[in-house]
């Protein structure tokens, strides 16, 4: 046995997470990280187009209203969407550490179904970081910033730099995000990360 472990409960020697001084203010929105992504990016039609406000501590809130494209049963949201929505809002956690990370590990609680045009309310803080890995917790409430708990998820993210998309990603994509100055800027924003 190595003795790792990907499970999302910090390991001894974690440490709690520091706000970057660089993270957006507080309340200021966080926008989309990629034109097309599903989770939050604006040239997807039938994306989610979650909306991420950065929080005064490492955390962010966001909404995503569920729509008629995000069904898996009749008139109810599907829940790898709603993981989606909370694999999202997690990600953008990334913001508030000023680094770049994916997803380990996400592990979900479906607590209460979710009916198609119901506005999730999610929230997601960052609770420990481990050397590269950042542990994370979200919740998704219906109808409000304090409604009723529809979503629960913990997760661990693990940082990489820029040249993980460059390496893995599809090279007509990464050539056309590369052209792009705005999605440059973005990249940019986390490379100077001391
Ligand atoms: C510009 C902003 C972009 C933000 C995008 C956000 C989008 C929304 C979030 C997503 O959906 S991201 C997309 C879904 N996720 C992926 O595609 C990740 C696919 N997996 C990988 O690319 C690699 O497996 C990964 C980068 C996660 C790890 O590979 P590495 O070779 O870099 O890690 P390594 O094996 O060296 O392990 C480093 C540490 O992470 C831990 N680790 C590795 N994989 C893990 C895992 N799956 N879960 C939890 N921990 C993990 C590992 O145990 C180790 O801990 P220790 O340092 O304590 O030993």
């Amino acid at each position: 046995m190595s003795g790792r472990t990907t499970a999302p409960t910090p390991p001894d020697g974690a440490v709690p997470p520091v706000r970057h001084p660089d993270a957006p203010a507080p309340g200021e929105t966080i926008g989309s990280h990629y034109e097309y992504c599903f989770g939050c990016g604006p040239g997807v039609p039938h994306g989610l187009h979650v909306e991420v406000r950065a929080g005064d501590g490492v955390c962010v809130s966001a909404e995503f209203r569920v729509k008629e494209a995000h069904q898996g049963a009749p008139g109810l949201a599907h829940g790898g969407v709603l993981a989606t929505a909370l694999d999202e809002t997690l990600g953008s956690l990334g913001w508030m550490l000023r680094v770049i990370a994916v997803t380990g590990r996400l592990e979900t609680d479906f607590l209460l179904p979710v009916p198609v045009d119901t506005v999730l309310h999610l929230h997601a803080e960052v609770t420990a970081v481990h050397g590269r890995k950042i542990y994370a917790a979200a919740t998704g409430r219906i109808g409000g910033p304090e409604g009723p708990l529809a979503l629960r998820a913990e997760a661990v993210f693990v940082e990489v730099k820029v040249d993980h998309f460059i390496e893995h990603g599809r090279p007509a994509e990464i050539q056309a995000t590369l052209a792009n100055p705005d999605q440059v800027k973005v990249a940019r924003a986390f490379e100077v990360n001391p």
